[in-house]
């Protein structure tokens, strides 16, 4: 997967990402291959972090503190684990310049225009966003400037937002290689919880048990993964404070979702336990429907309808 070649004149002056790990540095990447930006500036919280940002040579500036990354920045775009944007966005409020974008790319919404409303300044433009685009691997190097490539870019402007700075926002993704959706926080973190949350707890919580089977030691559940459960151990093996934040801060939908989830394994459960083989036939029936839909629109990221009916 390639991006399209450079543009002829960058579409922002200064651009700063703060946090630079996966989705950070994949950002850093895409923007100065295709010279999206007259600067681009990087900070992070982490030495080690900014130094790598520097060797990799990712930005024209890596600053040493959160206050010079965004003095004079047209766009900052926070890349911070969730639970630390409100953290971020109190120590860059005093230092953004009046007009200037503040967006950033959290797997939850609703929680983090809660922390960016509660300590950004009114003269500053707030356009949360949410690349639904990742891998298990974190940190500067795990980075591509084709991530974004063909996938969708979510952002969740509050109310009364700019329409001119939303469209610049969506301009910078689009040019990245993005597909541009916009909706409100909170259907954003009811569909995410579906498609990515719950999806993640069901990985994690699946490699959890085997490991804690007895009779399945560490060395057979790395014998026999070469099947489905190798794929849960992939998803499992993402970033444990990410995670963390992502569930802490999207509990309601979380909880909402999970309910019927359960409500549905118990009855395939109970499908099994009586020996109901058309039951099971007719799920498993839909649901490859689905997987084979979802690749024929080569999008494999899209949000299913799965249309679940409950006995
Ligand atoms: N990993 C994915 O698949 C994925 C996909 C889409 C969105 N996201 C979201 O993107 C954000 C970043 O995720 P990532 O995968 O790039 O994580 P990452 O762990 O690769 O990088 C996060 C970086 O933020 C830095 N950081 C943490 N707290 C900080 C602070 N207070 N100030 C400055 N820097 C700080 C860390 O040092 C680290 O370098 C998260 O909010 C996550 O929910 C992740
Ligand atoms: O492909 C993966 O490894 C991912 O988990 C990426 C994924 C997802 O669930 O689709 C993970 C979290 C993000 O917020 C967006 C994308």
């Amino acid at each position: 997967m390639v991006l399209d070649p450079p543009l002829s004149a960058p579409i922002i002056g200064r651009l700063t990402i703060i946090g630079v790990g996966l989705i950070g540095s994949s950002i850093l990447r895409a923007a100065k291959a295709r010279g999206l930006a007259g600067t681009l500036v990087a900070y992070d919280g982490a030495e080690a972090v900014r130094d790598r940002a520097l060797a990799l040579g990712l930005a024209d500036l890596v600053a040493a503190t959160p206050e010079r990354a965004v003095r004079d920045a047209d766009i900052v775009i926070l890349c911070v684990p969730v639970g630390a944007m409100g953290a971020v966005a109190a120590a860059i409020a005093p230092h953004l310049k009046p007009d200037a974008i503040v967006s950033d790319v959290g797997s939850v919404k609703g929680a983090v225009v809660s922390a960016l409303r509660a300590h950004l300044p009114a003269n500053v433009h707030i356009v949360p966003g949410h690349p639904v685009a990742g891998t298990e691997y974190s940190g500067p190097d795990a980075g591509f400037a084709a991530l974004f490539k063909n996938r969708w870019s979510i952002l969740t402007p509050p109310e009364g937002t700019d329409p001119a700075a939303v469209q610049r926002l969506a301009a910078l993704w689009t040019a990245m290689g993005a597909n541009v959706e916009t909706m409100t926080p909170e259907h954003h973190d009811l569909v995410l919880a579906i498609t990515s949350h719950v999806p993640h707890l069901i990985a994690y919580n699946i490699v959890g048990t085997a490991a804690d089977l007895e009779a399945v030691t560490q060395s057979e559940v790395i014998k026999y993964s070469a099947g489905g459960f190798r794929d849960f151990t992939r998803i499992a093996a993402s970033d444990p404070t990410m995670w963390r934040d992502v569930f802490l801060n999207n509990r309601e939908a979380v909880i909402e979702v999970l309910g019927r989830f359960t409500e549905d394994l118990i009855a395939l459960q109970r499908a099994i336990r009586w020996a109901e083989g058309d039951k099971l036939f007719d799920l498993f029936t839909r649901t490859r429907a689905i997987r084979r839909s979802i690749i024929e629109i080569g999008q494999e990221t899209a949000a299913p309808d799965f249309g679940r009916t409950h006995d």
